[in-house]
Formats: C-alpha cells, structure tokens, sequence
C-alpha cells in the first residue's frame, strides 16, 4: 500500500494479503539506557534486596493538601511561594480531598495541635490554600499518602520506596535544575528509633560502597530529629552531603491515623548527585535533552 495508491484510489482493485497480526517487528538497530534511569535501576534493586515496595508515583500533580499539609509543612512556609513551587493555573484548584474529618484533624493540629501534644502554629489554616494544584516539589507527599492508606487499611509494617521526578521553581546552573529525580525510602513499624535511622542508613549507603557516615542535625517541617548525612568523598578529597533524612512527626502521623507507638523514619536522596558522580558529569544540564554528551 503506498500513498500513491492511496491518492489515486487505485487501492481500490488491488489485492492484498492478509494482515499477519503474529509477524515480529523490525529488530531496532540499537540504542541504550539514560545514564540516570541506569543508576535508577541500581537503586530499584537495592530497595528491593532490602524489602522494599515501590510507590506508585505518576502523578506529577499534586494538591497543597497531600505536598504540605498532610506533612504539616505550614501555610506560610516560604517553600509554598511561587518562588519555590510550579502552581497550576487551569485547573488551579482539586476538588479531591481525602474524607473531611481527616482534613479536620489536619486543619486542628496546624491551628493549635489538635489532639497531638503540640501546639500547632496558631496561624489560621485555609482550604483554597490546601486545594491548590502544583506540580510536586517533593516525592514526600506521595509517601504521606501511602502511610495514610496505611492507617486507613489497618496498620502493618512497612518498607515503601519511590524514585520519581519533582519539581522546584529554581534558578537553573550548573548544580540545579527546575525539576530533578528524589529517591525516597520510608520505614514504619512499632517504636523505632533514631538509632534505626542512622544504622539503616549505614545499610542504605554501603550498598553504593558509601561508609564512614556522618550525621548533622537539619530541620524538616515534616521530620524531628532530622539529619543531612555525609560521607568524605576520596577522589573529590571532601566531605559531601549525601542525602537528608528523619523521623516523621506525629503532628504527620497521628493525624492519619497510625496508631501512637508507629514511628516512622525518611530519608532522600537525588538521583542526578549519584549518576553525575559515577558518569563524571560536571554539568547537571548536560544530564537533559535528547542528546547525552558523555
Ligand atoms: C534541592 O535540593 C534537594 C537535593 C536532593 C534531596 C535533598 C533532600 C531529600 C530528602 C528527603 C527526605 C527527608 C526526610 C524524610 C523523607 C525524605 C531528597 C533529595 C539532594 C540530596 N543530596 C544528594 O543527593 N547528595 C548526593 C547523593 C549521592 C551521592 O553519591 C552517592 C554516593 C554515591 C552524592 C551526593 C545532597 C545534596 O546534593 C543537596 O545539595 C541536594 N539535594
């Protein structure tokens, strides 16, 4: 069938063969994985050795309820500004919201603590700011609602993963991008500790051949005690930041549902630090595009 005949309509006489719907397609000439989605596949495997499952995470879109909210991360943080977070302007709003006496306790524990120990920030908590759309900034706010259907569905231990893209409203150079791939690990079970942390983490990173950590206390809205964690880089002769973690709040958790001695523990990591390390890429821009310079 060619497009002359098509054109001229001579289609029309023709005979043709049957259609052999069993016929193997061409064989393609070649081609390769992304660096980044080959380092992907180096983390998938190290989760799952570990027992990890994977989140499902496309959805690039997300509301202010689940990205903030849901992780007590306030209203008035600076990270919810234009200048931090892409917001949706069609549609700009969801009208999905999870069962309203969730988004009660949500709203109680950001006013005054609601049924938690805290005090909340005592600020008022407004819904068209939950209802926003954005484009997620982290892939926290998916692990916020997997623990969610966690409570819901009866709580059990857990080991979650997930490395997806995020977004963030950044000026673009050479060690930034506007969107960049989170690696995410979540641990939940009865009265875990700080210590569970740091020597998961020992467990994590000795997977890429990364020991001697160090932690350094950090601050997350969603986790307390939080900790940067480093490891002293040989060929770069320097101590470099590896990745960010600690233990979820129970102004998160208590919120959803879990069950007061459930602990959960985080920790996140990117994926173009790694790949940019292990490819010797000096450009995190040249980790983009259809063209990969290596
Ligand atoms: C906008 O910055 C966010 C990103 C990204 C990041 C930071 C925090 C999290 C998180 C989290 C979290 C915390 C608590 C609970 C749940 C999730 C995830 C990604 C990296 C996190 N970082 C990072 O990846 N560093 C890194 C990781 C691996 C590596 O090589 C491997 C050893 C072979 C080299 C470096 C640390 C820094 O690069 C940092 O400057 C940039 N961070």
């Amino acid at each position: 069938l060619t497009a002359e005949m098509i054109t001229s309509r001579s289609w029309e006489n023709a005979k043709f063969k049957d259609y052999n719907f069993s016929a193997e397609g061409i064989p393609p000439n070649g081609g390769c994985l992304h660096p980044l989605m080959k380092v992907r596949e180096e983390f998938r495997k190290f989760f799952f050795e570990l027992g990890f499952e994977e989140m499902p995470t496309n959805n690039y879109v997300d509301s202010g309820f689940w990205n903030f909210d849901a992780l007590f991360v306030p209203q008035q943080h600076s990270a919810r500004d234009v200048q931090d977070t892409f917001f949706l302007k069609k549609p700009a709003f969801t009208d999905k919201l999870p069962d309203l006496d969730y988004v009660a306790r949500v709203k109680a524990t950001h006013e005054n603590g609601g049924e938690t120990k805290g005090i909340g920030y005592r600020a008022p908590w407004s819904e068209e700011e939950t209802r926003k759309l954005i484009l997620r900034t982290h892939t926290t706010a998916v692990s916020g609602n997997m623990l969610y259907k966690l409570a819901k569905n009866g709580f059990r231990p857990a080991k979650y993963f997930s490395i997806d893209r995020v977004f963030r409203n950044e000026t673009v150079d050479a060690t930034h991008l506007a969107e960049f791939h989170q690696v995410e690990g979540v641990i939940c079970d009865k009265n875990l500790t700080l210590g569970d942390l740091i020597g998961f983490m020992e467990v994590f990173f000795a997977k890429m051949n990364v020991r001697n950590l160090r932690f350094k206390p950090a601050y997350n809205p969603y986790t307390e005690p939080s900790l940067e964690i480093f490891s002293y880089h040989e060929k770069l002769g320097k101590w470099v930041e590896v990745g960010n973690s600690g233990m979820f709040r129970p102004e998160m958790l208590e919120p959803m549902g879990l069950p007061k001695d459930v602990r959960c523990l985080g920790f996140g990591l990117s994926l173009e630090r790694p790949t940019m390390i292990k490819y010797g890429i000096s450009d995190i821009r040249q980790l983009m595009g259809p063209k990969v310079n290596l």
